[in-house]
Parts: structure tokens; C-alpha cells; sequence
């Protein structure tokens, strides 16, 4: 599995002598017992020192100088002991956290992986692992982490015949014909790239879900799911449909208030706890696109989630209720749907039960190229909020396009909310929906696997470094030979950028093809919600382009924090970045650049095909220093992508050009086809429909 990418970032290839030399390791010790989850730590120090230096080093009993020592107090009693002046930094570190040392125990000097348990020495043998297959330059071992938030949970939408809504990458890891009999080694290997993320929960199924999944044959095949990725820290969660109980003729209906429903949810969880001991909870997705929830019944979002918390509550399970909510009808769609999930939920906080957590897309519209931070993160003080970021790249060119979403993740991590410190600092956890799938190299492209790696990453410290989360990355996956693993990083740290220029520069969102959502349509007009059109978004005209949200158009700008919505009010002090998110604007309004609007917005689509142009060049030239087959899969892709990008600039030009009836300035090159050709277009077998 050398290089078809199976092996993720965890590929241990042999070190080059001089790195090989300076690890030192002659023996693995770990005191006391072993357990399902050590036994997963000392498999993994094996698989990866065999690999890096082709010897695995035997396992001993005794502590002596060479050692790689695994120990958690009550395996070492030393590391308790007052006297150890590692017991406070311990202390520190909660229950998953670790730190990697050269220390010297019982006399001798040994490479220390310490922790408070099991888990945490798992985190602990991934993090040394990562250390040393690509040290970061002269960096003495002197490592401590710990998470630094509780809940970091990938979310599968994933369908039970195995079909992935917006998943490129294949149909769905999670054969649910052949569990809970057959599991798949797959499954394990999940485990372990997850772990070695701090990953700690899964979402198995699609939250456009169906009841069968809570049904006593799919209950067994989560709880196979779950004893396989049990040690290694990871929870498994389900996504209940709201209906569920109705829908299976279990009751007469599913109110939240009735004591019918309340009951059999009861009963529902104590089956789930039967057979899933650590179970972690449900996912909800409820009244959002058609899906049922407590409003059918008149009752409130708390009201549902409540109901659903009371019943896991006795097993400490949670509720992770969606906040991604637009109604089919109301005044909303004549004014703007951004505004719906704070109206919705704002004046709810405060009235949720204990273990629910409101989950907010990173955005108030749909995961779009880029988006402004949601105006719920900071406006929710009393009710603990979970990012959702969305791993796969629905909105972002699929599996074929190249956008490294560690950089828009940061981006939206550290706004700040001018209310409760920065996005990342009201968060209680982070979900991300996965990108997986079974295709050999797990996430449809290589560059893909970034997107989870750094997902993940992010999700253990939500105050990282995108840039240097991809310098990690592309060591461990491609080569930590700077001539390999920098140039990476640059085509990683330009590639969202590029998409947003090609795709909806300016704070333009929301521009897509109907449905597969891959493709430019800005004249879409027709579908049966306004709210689905791309020019409910852009609103381009004769006169000007964009979304009016300040007081004087939607006011959606006042849900945020009274400092921004000052700042943004004017479309002078607003970032560029957001103009026609918060702005509509005439064609001829002066840019900072000295250009026009209108020629701003197609000097954008410029750079954004240059932007394409330029990371095929920048791949080609590494051919030889990267293994033929990765190589050449991702050049494919790379030469794909500036089609893409051309598409998107000539379509997007042709059809503002109609719009504003204003000419190309000198220099910008005329699209290729009439617009009607752009329209014409269609991809009927676009992958990810669900
Ligand atoms: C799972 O449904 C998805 C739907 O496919 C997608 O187009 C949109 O982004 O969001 C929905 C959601 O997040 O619920």
C-alpha cells in the first residue's frame, strides 16, 4: 500500500541513516497490564518503527537506558510520586492527554510517553510516531497536548444501502449487509487514522436519517461498529429521525411532550445502552428540508431535544441538535434566509437540557467556498455550541478539485465574535462531515486526505496553525525532504483562496448548480423555493450586484455583535473579503484596488484560473521526487481543475456581463461560448446526490 494511499498519513517509510540513527529506541516498556487500548499504542510503535528503521524493537518487562517507556501513574506509581516533577504537568493534562519526554526513570535513560490513561498514551505513541517520521527541524522532545475541546466527532452521511450524501469517495466503509458478522479490517484502520488525530467520536449515519437504523438488527451492527473502534477512544453515535417511533408504528405520534413518545425513547435508549455500553448519543436534524421535528407538534427545537436528552441522560449520552434549519414557508424566503437559525434558536438559550449541545454550520447559509462565521457562535452563552465544518467539499469542487480546508477553518476558528472572544473559544466540540469513503486513498483524491487530517488536527487544538498543520501533513503523506514537503505546503496554502476566486469572489455564495451543486448557474431562477436560486444571492442587476443584509436591506447583520454590525454597516471598513455578502453595490463602486467593481470581480475570475494554472505547474515540477502512481492521479486531477476554473470565470462573466450590459475592460479575455452555452450544461451523473 505504498502508493495508492491507503495508508493515509500513516505510512512509516524508512528514515533516511541519519534519522534512523537518532532514534534511539532499544526496547518498548510498558509497566502493568495491558489493555485492548494498549495493545493498539504498542502495534502501532511496531508497525511504525519497523517501517522507518526496519527493525521492531522486542518488548520487555524491565526498564533500562534505550527504553521507550509507556507509563500512566497507575502503571508507574514514580510518575504519582510527590517528588516527580512531571506528576503537576500530568496533573495538567486531563484524561486525554499526554507528553512525550527524554527523561531518566529508575536510573536510566529512556524516551518517556506519559498519560493519564490508556487513551492518552495511544494519543501519546501517535504523537511521538508523528515526531519522529517528521521531526520539525533541531526540536528537542519536549511535547505536552491535551485537547482543548471535549467533543471532536466526525459525522457520516452515510445511507443505509451504502450511497454517501455528498460523498466523492466511493460508497459508504460501512457495510451494514455484511455487520454485524463480517468487519472489515477497514474499520480498524478507520480507527487508527482517527486516533491518530484525537478524533473521538463518529456519527455512523446520514442526519437526513431513517428509523430502520434504530431497529434492534441495525442496533447490533452499530454496536460491531463500535467494539472495533472502542479502543481506540472512539464513541459511536447514531442519527435519529425525529419521527422515528411514529414512523415505525410504535406510537400514535411523535409530539415531544407526549408520554408515549418520551417513554418509548426511553425504552429506545436503554435497548441502544444494552448493546452499545459507551454509546454516545443521537445527532438531530430536525424541520430542515423536510425533515420532521418538534415544530410539527408546535413545540419548540428544546422541546425536541430535551425529550431526547432525558432518555440518554441516565446513561450519559448527549444530544447534538442541528441548528442548520430554513423553513419550507414564511417570511424568511422573501427576506432572508441566513437569518432563520438565529431567530430560531437564540431565544432558546438557556432552555436546553444539560447534555444537549446546538450544532451550528460554520456559516449562516451552506457551507459556501467562504462564508462570514455564523452569527450564533458568541450569541449562545447559557447552551453549549459544536462547530460543524463540512469535510467533504460539496460546495468546493468535490473530490477533483484542490482546496486544502484547513485554511478556512482557521479562518472561521479565529474570527472574532466582539462578544465571547474568538469563534474557536465558544466552542464546546467539533464535528466535521467526513469526507470518507471506500476508494483505495479513503477520501476520493490524496490532497482530500489533508482535508481530514487537518479537520481533525483542528479539532484537538481549534488555535492551531493551518500552515503548519499542511507542513505536518504533507511530510508524513508525501516526503519530509523539504524540496517535496514545502512546495506542497504553498499549493495547500493558496488552493482554497484560488477556489473562492474562481468560484464566488467578493462574498459572493451560493452560485451553484441545482442539486449536484458542482458548477457555476448564477441564472438559475425557476426552482420551487426563491431561497434555492442563486439570484436570491447575488440579486445582479442592471445597477449593481449583491446582498443588501445591513439595515437598509435584510438586517441580518444586526444578529451580529454590535461592533461588527457598526463596522460592517459601511462597505468601506467591510473586509473585501465579504463586500457582497453584506453589500449590494453598483457595478462602478470604487474598489480599494482603484478598479471598478465590475472589474475587480473579473480580475478575480482571472486570478482565480491563474491560480489553477499555477498549482499544475507546481506539481509537474516535482515528478521526479513523487512516487508514479500518486503523481499522476493527482496531476490528472490538478489539469481538471483549471477546466473547472475556466468554466466557472467564462459562465460567471457571461452571465453578469448579461446582466450589467457593461463591457469587458481591455485585457480580460471574452468568454469562450454565449451564455447559452453555459446553460446548457448539465451533470447527470454528478457522484454525492444522496
Ligand atoms: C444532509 O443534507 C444536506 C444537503 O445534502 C446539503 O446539500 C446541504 O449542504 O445541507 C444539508 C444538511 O446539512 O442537512
Amino acid at each position: 500500500a505504498d502508493e495508492d494511499g491507503y495508508d493515509l498519513w500513516l505510512r512509516y517509510r524508512p528514515l533516511e541513516r541519519a534519522a534512523q540513527q537518532r532514534i534511539q529506541v532499544r526496547s518498548i516498556v510498558l509497566p502493568g497490564a495491558p489493555s485492548p487500548t494498549t495493545d493498539a499504542a504498542l502495534a502501532e510503535l511496531n508497525k511504525g518503527l519497523s517501517g522507518m528503521t526496519g527493525r521492531a524493537p522486542a518488548s520487555a518487562a524491565r526498564i533500562s537506558d534505550g527504553a521507550l517507556l509507556l507509563a500512566t501513574p497507575a502503571r508507574l506509581p514514580e510518575l504519582a510520586a510527590a517528588a516527580s516533577p512531571l506528576r503537576t504537568e500530568l496533573a495538567a493534562l486531563g484524561d486525554e492527554g499526554y507528553l512525550l519526554r527524554q527523561a531518566r526513570i529508575q536510573g536510566r535513560n529512556v524516551t518517556l510517553i506519559a498519560a493519564n490513561s490508556d487513551i492518552g498514551l495511544l494519543y501519546g505513541a501517535f504523537a511521538w510516531l508523528r515526531e519522529t517520521a517528521a521531526p520539525a527541524a533541531s526540536r528537542a522532545l519536549a511535547v505536552s497536548s491535551a485537547p482543548k475541546l471535549q467533543l471532536r466527532l466526525l459525522n457520516h452521511w452515510d445511507n443505509l444501502d451504502r450511497t454517501v450524501e455528498r460523498g466523492y469517495a466511493g460508497q459508504s466503509i460501512w457495510d451494514w449487509w455484511a455487520l454485524p458478522d463480517i468487519k472489515d479490517q477497514r474499520y480498524t484502520d478507520y480507527a487508527r487514522a482517527n486516533a491518530s488525530l484525537g478524533i473521538n467520536g463518529t456519527v455512523l449515519n446520514n442526519v437526513n436519517s431513517k428509523p430502520e437504523v434504530l431497529t434492534a438488527p441495525f442496533i447490533a451492527k452499530a454496536a460491531a461498529v463500535a467494539d472495533v473502534l472502542r479502543p481506540y477512544g472512539i464513541k459511536v453515535y447514531l442519527s435519529a429521525r425525529f419521527s422515528t417511533p411514529l414512523e415505525l408504528h410504535e406510537t400514535a405520534t411523535a409530539d415531544p411532550l407526549a408520554p408515549e413518545v418520551q417513554q418509548w425513547w426511553r425504552a429506545k435508549a436503554d435497548e441502544i445502552y444494552q448493546a452499545i455500553p459507551d454509546f454516545g448519543g443521537f445527532l438531530v436534524k430536525a424541520n430542515s428540508e423536510g425533515q420532521p421535528g418538534p415544530q410539527d407538534y408546535h413545540r419548540t427545537h428544546a422541546d425536541g431535544a430535551n425529550m431526547l436528552a432525558a432518555a440518554v441522560a441516565p446513561h450519559k449520552g448527549i444530544v447534538m441538535w442541528r441548528a442548520f434549519v430554513y423553513a419550507p414557508k414564511g417570511a424568511h424566503l422573501a427576506d432572508d434566509r441566513a437569518k432563520q437559525a438565529y431567530e430560531e434558536f437564540k431565544p432558546l438559550d438557556g432552555k436546553f437540557a444539560a447534555n444537549v449541545l446546538v450544532q451550528v454550520k460554520n456559516g449562516a447559509i451552506d457551507f459556501q467556498p467562504r462564508e462570514p462565521f455564523h452569527p450564533l457562535f458568541g450569541a449562545m452563552p447559557k447552551t453549549p455550541l459544536m462547530m460543524e465544518f463540512q469535510i467533504t467539499k460539496e460546495y468546493l469542487g468535490y473530490s477533483t478539485d484542490l482546496a486544502y480546508l484547513g485554511a478556512m477553518f482557521e479562518e472561521t476558528l479565529e474570527s472574532d465574535t466582539k462578544a465571547a472572544g474568538t469563534v474557536a473559544q465558544t466552542l464546546s466540540g467539533m464535528a466535521g462531515v467526513a469526507n470518507i469513503g471506500s476508494d483505495r486513498n479513503w477520501a476520493g483524491s490524496h490532497f482530500d486526505q489533508a482535508n481530514w487530517y487537518a479537520y481533525g488536527r483542528l479539532a484537538w487544538n481549534p488555535q492551531a496553525k493551518s500552515r503548519d498543520i499542511a507542513a505536518e501533513w504533507a511530510a508524513l503523506t508525501f516526503s519530509p525532504d523539504q524540496r517535496v514537503a514545502a512546495p506542497i505546503v504553498d499549493m495547500l496554502m493558496m488552493s482554497r483562496e484560488t477556489v473562492v476566486d474562481y468560484m464566488t469572489p467578493l462574498g459572493l455564495h451560493h452560485l451553484m448548480g441545482t442539486s449536484h451543486h458542482h458548477g457555476p448557474a448564477p441564472w438559475v431562477d425557476n426552482l420551487e423555493r426563491p431561497d434555492w436560486n442563486p439570484v436570491y444571492y447575488h440579486r445582479a442587476d442592471r445597477n449593481g450586484i449583491g446582498f443588501n443584509r445591513t439595515a437598509t436591506g435584510s438586517s441580518a447583520l444586526q444578529q451580529y455583535a454590535p461592533e461588527i454590525a457598526r463596522q460592517y454597516a459601511d462597505p468601506r471598513t467591510t473586509p473585501e473579503q465579504l463586500l457582497l455578502w453584506f453589500h449590494h453595490l453598483p457595478w462602478d463602486y470604487a474598489m480599494p484596488s482603484g478598479r471598478t467593481l465590475w472589474a475587480e470581480l473579473l480580475a478575480r475570475y482571472d486570478k482565480g484560473v491563474a491560480g489553477t494554472k499555477s498549482l499544475h505547474a507546481r506539481w509537474v515540477v516535482l515528478k521526479p521526487l513523487i512516487d508514479a502512481r500518486r503523481y499522476t492521479e493527482v496531476e490528472q486531477r490538478l489539469a481538471r481543475q483549471i477546466n473547472n476554473a475556466i468554466l466557472w470565470r467564462d459562465a460567471s462573466i457571461a452571465y453578469f456581463q448579461s446582466v450589467s450590459g457593461l463591457p469587458l475592460p481591455p485585457g480580460v479575455q471574452a468568454p469562450a461560448h454565449p451564455l447559452s452555452y453555459y446553460k446548457a450544461l448539465s451533470y447527470p451523473y454528478a457522484p454525492g446526490r444522496g
